[in-house]
This record gives C-alpha cells, structure tokens and sequence, in this order.
C-alpha cells in the first residue's frame, strides 16, 4: 500500500453485492491498521451543505479582530467560540501554529450529568446563519463518524453498534480553521506542527487546498489533499489506546505552501469525535496478544485524558 486509500463508503451503508460489505470492513481496516488515515467518499453530506458552511465560516474570520476577540472565552481551553491567532502550540514544538479557529461542541440539555464538562455554545451575532450551518455540519459529520466507528468495530470483531452508547453524548467538537494568509518570508512557525489528534477519530471535510501531510510507516512526510468530494478520517490518540496500538494515531501536519501560494489563505474544518466524558478508556481484551502486550496497564476517563492533552499544547 504506497499511498493512502479511499474507500465508498455506500459499499458499508447499501452494499450493492453480497460480501462487499464484509470485503469494505477488511479493506479499510487494512488502510487504518498500515495509515491511520483514509479517504472516505460517498458520504452523503451534499456539497452545498459544506460550501455553505464554508461561506459563514469566511464570514466570521473575516471580521476585525476586535469582534472576533468578544467570543474568546479565556481559562476554557478554547473548548467553545474562538481562539485568536498565535494561541495553540503543538507538543513539544517552539512556534505556536499560523492559525485561528472555532469550537463548537454538543448541544446537550443544562440538566445532563455531562454539563459541567461540556459547556453551552457560543454564536456570533455578526454572521447569523453560523449557528444553523455550523450545527447542520457538527451533526452530519458526527453520523458520518459514528458509521466508521462501526466498521472499525467490526473489524477487531467488536459488535457493530459498539460505539454507539459511548459516544451519544461525546464531547465532540467541530473546529473550523483559517491559516492567514504568511506575508513574511522565512519564519520558523508553520501552519500546524506535527502533531497526532487526541480524540477517536477526527473527520476533515473540505481542506481542499494543499498542505496536509501524514507521517508513514517508514517516516516520510506524505501529502495527502483530498477531492472536493472526499472526507479524510483519522485514528486519534484515544482510538489508538482503547485498541492498544492496533489502529495507529499517525502524525500529521500542516506545511506552509511554497513561494506565491502562502500568499493564499487556507480554510480547513475538522471534526473530532470524542466519547462521552465519563467513557473509560481501558485497553480492548480483544487488542491484546503476545505480540502486541497491553502498553496502557491503567484506564482514564475520556475527560482525564482531554484536561491533560490540553494542556500540552497551551489551549489550557
Ligand atoms: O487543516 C488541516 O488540514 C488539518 C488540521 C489538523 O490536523 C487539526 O486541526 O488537528
Ligand atoms: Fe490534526
């Protein structure tokens, strides 16, 4: 496998030949067990939905900072509204990222045991259709996601469904991203530092422009710019611990474009899909060989892990 797959998905969803179901299983599992990156097409979520996303998204950024300032909530690790420029900082890197961002997290109800955790959303009054674009989004990449966590279930032999009762009320965010445009010639920062995602999977819609790049096996930087029309989907670092390894958390990045076209602003929106807060990440039995011993003797609360890997990277 030399370059990472993508897959169509409708081959899991409506398989349209007896046993493609099962050969879809195996093959992605495959790509995530050798990349922990894949491509996903056929996903559904109408192009017009994400480009109109993306155009509330350009609206907000392109506020004064001053009014994009109002919805930076400090001392909360950016959990939800905005984070300005020169904030986050990936682990053990000098230079902060070149980027601003957006969170926006779970709707849940103030009387749920998970509120104290997941706090209410901001929304910018500037652009009134962020909210209802920005959650129509949250929502189709979260069952988008919780469809590749049942075949990545199927295939370490877990049941289907899975997943499902631990991440109903995850603590999932969608994050849409701006790198501004780099006026300055030979700084030390990049766009975003390498860096592996902290949560199961995280699902990138629409980071059209080039940039990204996964770390393989054999630790070359692979570029990997997906269509228009294709989602990229990655393993995180709690994925990786809960299965003991068995599906990596790949290190990625993204690098500042060569000569004219870091003149350009790149717009990127991925979305990370947490479990519940009180999920405890214990090694899966079925992860565990003789080859491949339990690396994570102790469990921790998908909230433990999350305050600790802020941290980390400055956002706490
Ligand atoms: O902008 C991208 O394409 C990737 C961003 C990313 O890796 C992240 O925010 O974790
Ligand atoms: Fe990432």
């Amino acid at each position: 496998m030399n370059r990472i797959p993508t897959l169509d998905i409708r081959r899991f969803t409506h398989p349209a030949a007896p046993g493609d179901r099962e050969a879809f299983v195996a093959e992605l599992g495959a790509a995530y067990r050798e990349w922990g990156f894949a491509g996903i097409r056929g996903h559904g979520i109408p192009t017009e939905q994400i480009d109109a996303s993306y155009d509330v998204f350009k609206r907000f950024f392109a506020l004064p900072e001053e009014a994009k300032r109002k919805y930076h909530v400090a001392g909360q690790g950016g959990a939800r509204g905005y984070t300005p420029f020169g904030v986050e900082t990936a682990k053990d890197s000098k230079h902060y990222d070149l980027k601003e961002f957006w969170h926006v997290g779970r709707e849940i109800p103030r009387d749920s045991k998970h509120a104290a955790v997941m706090p209410p959303n901001l929304w910018p009054d500037e652009v009134p259709e962020f909210r209802q674009e920005a959650y129509g989004l949250y929502q189709a990449l979260d069952q988008l996601g919780s469809r590749v966590l049942s075949a990545l279930a199927l295939h370490i032999d877990l049941p289907e469904n899975y997943f499902a009762d631990k991440t109903d009320s995850g603590n999932s965010i969608l994050r849409p991203i701006h790198y501004p445009p780099i006026t300055t010639d030979d700084i030390p920062n990049v766009r975003a530092g390498a860096h592996e995602d902290i949560n199961l999977i995280t699902l990138l819609v629409g980071a059209s422009a080039e940039g990204l790049e996964v770390l393989s096996r054999k630790g070359e930087w692979v570029p990997f710019t997906a269509d228009a029309d294709t989602i990229v989907v990655n393993i995180g670092d709690m994925l990786q611990r809960l299965t003991n390894h068995v599906y990596p958390s790949t290190t990625h990045r993204v690098v500042n474009p060569p000569g004219e076209k870091a003149r350009q602003p790149r717009y990127s929106t991925p979305f990370f899909l947490h479990p519940n807060p009180d999920f405890l990440i214990d090694v899966l039995p079925s992860c565990v060989t003789a080859d491949n011993p339990s690396r994570y003797p102790e469990a921790i609360t998908a909230h433990g892990y999350l305050e600790e890997r802020l941290r980390e990277i400055k956002l706490k």
